[in-house]
Formats: structure tokens, sequence, C-alpha cells
């Protein structure tokens, strides 16, 4: 039983991610999994990390980024909340948004959790270790637009079509970036419909933003659309729309609500 619902919250993200469970103590990771799971809330809602130590933050810039992708965040960043020179907090529209290499981790208690838990598994965007390899990608939400941009850098492990980007690696960056931002305004939800148009090739290595915004919000349904473009802009490369579901907890080990 408790394999079978270890194999389910494998199943996250489409992905087989609990192979290593097997012989894990099953009575304590189910404790765990259980009081852990009915804690997952909207990325908006997470107060400040209620443990000492804090996950790794991996969209912070690194060597990999190129003068552009530095370029890109910083103005951003700039658009963030900011302390003054008298110390105090300038409110911005957007905030920068963590980036954890395993989705447990987003979880309260996670960062304790994932050393013992599925401990070899990783989230998929971040599950190669060489900086600038592949994807390079930090997103930032602005709660009153209920809008989210991403810059994206890829890199050379990523490629499609001679010198451009893989249309499964530009379709994993849409279905993170519209999921991050369902995520972070309806709570717990699964991707139940993603639909891409390739307009024009993006070119390996390129730095590109991933804007995407609430369309609506129907019962447990959140639509959201999305546009890759280049960074001034000019450049339409991707249009998406994405249907994500919100789901309970119990979805992941079979239940249906
Ligand atoms: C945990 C924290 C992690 C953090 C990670 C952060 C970063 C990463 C973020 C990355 C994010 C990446 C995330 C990933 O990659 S998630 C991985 C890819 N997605 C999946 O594997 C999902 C598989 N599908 C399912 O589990 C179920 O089918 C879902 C949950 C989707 C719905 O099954 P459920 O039994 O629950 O609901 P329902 O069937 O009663 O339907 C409810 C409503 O929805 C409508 N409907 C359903 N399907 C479709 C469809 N295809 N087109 C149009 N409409 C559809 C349906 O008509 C109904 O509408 P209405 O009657 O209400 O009008």
């Amino acid at each position: 039983m408790l394999g079978q619902i270890a194999r389910r919250l494998g199943q996250l993200h489409g992905q087989q991610i609990c192979n290593g469970l097997n012989g894990v103590r099953f009575k304590e990771t189910h404790r765990h999994l259980q009081s852990s799971f009915k804690t997952v809330r909207p990325i908006s809602t997470i107060p400040l990390w209620p443990f000492s130590s804090r996950p790794r933050d991996f969209s912070q810039p690194n060597s990999s980024w190129s003068p552009e992708m530095r370029k890109a965040y910083d103005h951003y960043i700039a658009l963030c909340d900011t302390d003054n020179e008298n110390g105090e907090k300038t409110k911005g529209p957007w905030r920068k948004l963590p980036s954890y290499n395993r989705s447990i981790k987003y979880a309260t208690g996670g960062i304790h959790l994932s050393k013992f838990i599925q401990a070899e598994n990783r989230l998929f965007t971040r599950s190669v270790k060489e900086q600038g390899a592949t994807f390079e990608y930090v997103v930032f939400v602005n709660k009153e637009e209920k809008s989210c941009v991403c810059v994206f850098q890829s890199g050379r492990l990523l490629e499609g079509a001679p010198g451009h980007v893989h249309g499964g690696a530009i379709a994993t960056m849409i279905d993170t970036v519209t999921g991050t931002l369902a995520g972070y305004l309806s709570g717990p939800i699964m991707t139940a419909n993603l639909n891409i148009d390739y307009r024009n090739p993006m070119p390996l290595g390129s730095v590109v933003l991933i804007h995407s915004a609430l369309d609506r919000i129907e019962r447990r349904k959140t639509f959201i659309t999305c546009k890759v473009t280049s960074t001034d802009e000019s450049k339409l490369y991707t249009e998406a729309t994405a249907l994500f579901v919100s789901i309970s907890v119990g979805h992941l080990f079979g239940s249906r609500n």
C-alpha cells in the first residue's frame, strides 16, 4: 500500500520519480508525506521558510549567464521590492520566485523530507548539474496583474533542429512557467491541456522572455495564456494556451477528490 502511494507520488511531473523509494523507512516516510503534502499551498501564501536552513535557489545568477540574460534579470529585479537609502522597503510590482531542484522542497519542511524521500529524484528542468548546459531560467510574478515573466537561456544540450532549441524543451519551459503561475494563483494543480504554436525557430543559446497571464478561472480550471518573445519583444517565437485543473493532494495518491 505504502509502496503504491509512493509510486503514485512519484508520477508527479509525468515521470517515475520514486524508484529509489524501495527500502526507505515506509512508516516514517508515509507519516511525513501525509503531514507535509497536506500543507502544500499556493506559492503566494507560503510564509517565510519555517526552518532555519533554506533550500538552494537555482535561479540566482551564475557564470553561465550571458550579458543579455543578466541584463533582463537585472531589469526585473529592479522592479521587485527594494530597500531605499533610508533602509525602508519600497514595494515593487514584481516578485522573484525561488526555484528548487526538487518539487518536494516546495512543501513545508520539504528540504528535510527530501533527504530521505525519493532522494535521487530531481525536477526535470533542474536535473543537469552543469551550469548553462540545459535550462537557465528565473521567474518573476506580478500578483496584481496575475501574470509572470520568465527569463530563459537555453543551453547546448537542448538542441532540436540544428542550432535551434528542441520543441519539447520549449514545451517544458512553457509548462513550467504557466504551471508556476497557475500554482501561484490556484494552489496545487496539474496540467490538463497544453496547446502550442511554434511561430519561429529559437536559436540555441538565445535568451527569451516567456510571458504568461491568467485568462480566467472557472471552478477548478485555471486557464493561462503564454507568449515567448525575444528580450526586446520584437520577435515572437511561440504562443500557447494552457489549462490547469486544481487537485487535492489525494489525487497524486490515486483518489478522485
Ligand atoms: C507541489 C508543488 C510543486 C511545485 C513545482 C513548481 C514548478 C514546476 C511547475 C510545473 C508544472 C507542471 C505540471 C505538470 O506538468 S503535471 C504533469 C502532466 N499532467 C498530468 O499528468 C495530468 C494527468 N491528468 C489528470 O491527472 C487528470 O485528468 C486531471 C487532474 C487533469 C483532471 O482530472 P480530475 O478528475 O481531477 O478532473 P475532471 O476530469 O473532473 O475535470 C475537471 C474539469 O476539467 C476539465 N478537463 C479535464 N481535463 C481536461 C482537458 N484535457 N481538456 C479540457 N478540459 C479538461 C473537465 O472537463 C472538467 O471541467 P468542468 O466540468 O468543471 O467544466
